[in-house]
């Protein structure tokens, strides 16, 4: 069993970042699990002295000093960590026999968080993921309502309850061999939350919501690694808590140098980003910790996974590394191509649609305003990767029930390939079926070359790497060369 050891309470009262990294590295080390009640309740009073409106008025007034935090007395998490087992405790039975979670169990752990919650409350405000936030004010975001069902399983003595997420959504498993799943919070808006059942048998399998059954499973080394991972810095729509954000970069390099990160991509990329902001002394660059979350991705998660590689994009972007940036979204784009759209899938949706409609449009602006040989204007493997990119998405909408594309996605797509010259295009050769090499090579001459390579200004991209194009890129390509062709078109 967990809890609150003597040894825990040795380390209060906390008065600064150490304290806190001290705390949790106990926590961590210890040969029993972490007590993910007491964590949860210690990261959210800090964050909540540090980004509620009083800090903020203290802050302008006199800056308290750097690193240091607001007194953590014993005695504010102990009345809080009491009740949380007194709700629990008082609510559901024990688990007297360490026997494994039932789907009953789960379900009313479940309800005994969702019916205390308040009525009606901004479900997408800050600062409402943690247990701290659930036993002070009964409010809970999404993610927040499946760490409290499983912090109250922990607390109850049910150890094989562990949180299941996907890039957008939160559930549990449980039993015996850990393969029961189960809904525990609801997800997005307005729709009818599924409490209790299994997931995604029927269509919503195949939504990048549930990554094709790839979720990250966690043990609880990695609960405590998404409860910081939850931690959230904003004190308002422009500012982040300095302190808050520096204690969450210090907690999950503590996670990442402990290996608790290994397989949680969207972790290493938080990482990422807090370290491109202030890079940490003798700690790997940001750049590396963004392929970490790729190859984690690739390697545990079939790479299904979305977010490394838009985690990538968006530092190789804000760094003015366009080509680089191209082939990361290149990259995000053959993962979603293989998942149908659904209703459930907004999130992901709207990434691509700024991508491609805000990011994308914005290099091409700064691009061609200057003539130097080096645009990307210039280079075939950017217009290759961006064809990529649009294709997935094309890809993406065939065979879902839900259209993705519409006329506001034409026509900065059109823009963007138009920029590139005809000489630049005719370089990116283009594999296609059989049939499809008929129709093209009678119409626009050769596409390909013989040995069915597809051949970059003479790089062969492997065979796999190209698939073939959706053929409305096709019909895009060639209405492009048209228009450069006979200017009247
Ligand atoms: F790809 C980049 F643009 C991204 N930048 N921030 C991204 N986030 C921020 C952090 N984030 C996450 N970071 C760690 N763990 C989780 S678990 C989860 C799903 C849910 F909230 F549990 F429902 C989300 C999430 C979601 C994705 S992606």
């Amino acid at each position: 069993m967990a809890g609150f050891r003597d040894s825990d309470k040795a380390l209060f009262p906390i008065k600064n970042i150490t304290g806190v990294l001290q705390l949790f590295r106990h926590q961590l080390e210890n040969a029993r699990e972490p007590d993910l009640a007491l964590l949860s309740i210690v990261a959210g009073i800090i964050e909540s002295k540090l980004t509620s409106r009083s800090a903020a008025a203290l802050q302008l007034c006199e800056p308290i000093e750097p690193n240091s935090l607001p007194v953590l007395e014993i005695h504010d998490v102990q009345v809080l960590y009491e009740k949380f087992h007194g709700i629990m405790k008082s609510n559901v039975e024990p688990n007297k026999s360490n026997s494994p979670a039932t789907r009953d169990l789960v379900k009313r752990v479940s309800d005994v968080i969702w019916n205390s919650l308040t009525r009606s409350y901004y479900k997408d405000k800050a600062h409402l993921q943690s247990l701290y936030s659930y036993l002070t004010g009964s409010k809970l975001d999404c993610f927040g309502v499946a760490f409290a069902v499983v912090a109250g399983c922990q607390a109850l003595g049910y150890n094989d309850v562990h949180l299941a997420l996907s890039e957008d959504h939160a559930w549990v498993v449980f039993g015996e061999h850990g393969t029961e799943t189960a809904e525990v919070t609801w997800h997005g808006k307005g729709n009818e939350d599924k409490r209790g059942q299994e997931i995604g048998k029927g269509v919503s399998s195949r939504s990048w919501l549930y990554v094709n059954n790839k979720p990250v499973v966690c043990t609880r080394n990695m609960e405590v690694a998404a409860l910081v991972s939850a931690i959230n810095p904003s004190l308002n729509a422009t500012h982040d808590a300095y302190e808050v954000s520096l204690l969450q970069q210090e907690l999950l390099w503590l996670l990442y140098d402990l290996g608790h990160l290994k397989k949680y991509p969207m972790a290493i990329g938080n990482l990422g980003d807090l370290e491109e902001i202030s890079p940490k002394e003798g700690k790997v660059p940001c750049k590396t910790l963004f392929e970490e979350a790729i190859t984690s991705a690739r390697t545990y998660y079939n790479n299904q996974h979305v977010y490394p590689y838009t985690y990538q994009g968006g530092y190789f972007y804000r760094n003015k590394m366009y080509k680089e940036a191209f082939e990361s979204w290149a990259n995000a784009s053959d993962v979603i191509r293989l998942y149908n759209y659904s209703r459930d899938d907004e999130e992901i949706y709207k990434e691509f649609l700024e991508i491609a409609n805000e990011l994308i449009p914005h290099i091409m602006k700064v691009e061609s305003s200057g003539f130097s040989a080096s645009s990307i204007l210039k280079k075939p493997e950017c217009f290759a990767n961006l064809l990529r990119f649009y294709d997935g998405i094309c890809q993406w909408e065939e065979g879902s029930a839900t259209p993705v594309l519409h006329i506001g996605w034409a026509k900065p797509l059109v823009n963007t390939i138009s920029k590139f010259d005809s000489d630049v295009r005719a370089q990116v050769n283009i594999i296609c079926d059989k049939l499809e090499e008929e129709k093209l090579s009678k119409k626009n001459g050769t596409y390909f070359n013989n040995n069915n390579y597809a051949s970059l200004n003479q790089t062969n991209l492997k065979e796999k790497d190209l698939t073939n194009f959706h053929p409305s890129i096709e019909a895009l390509t060639a209405a492009c060369s048209e228009k450069i062709l006979n200017p009247e078109y």
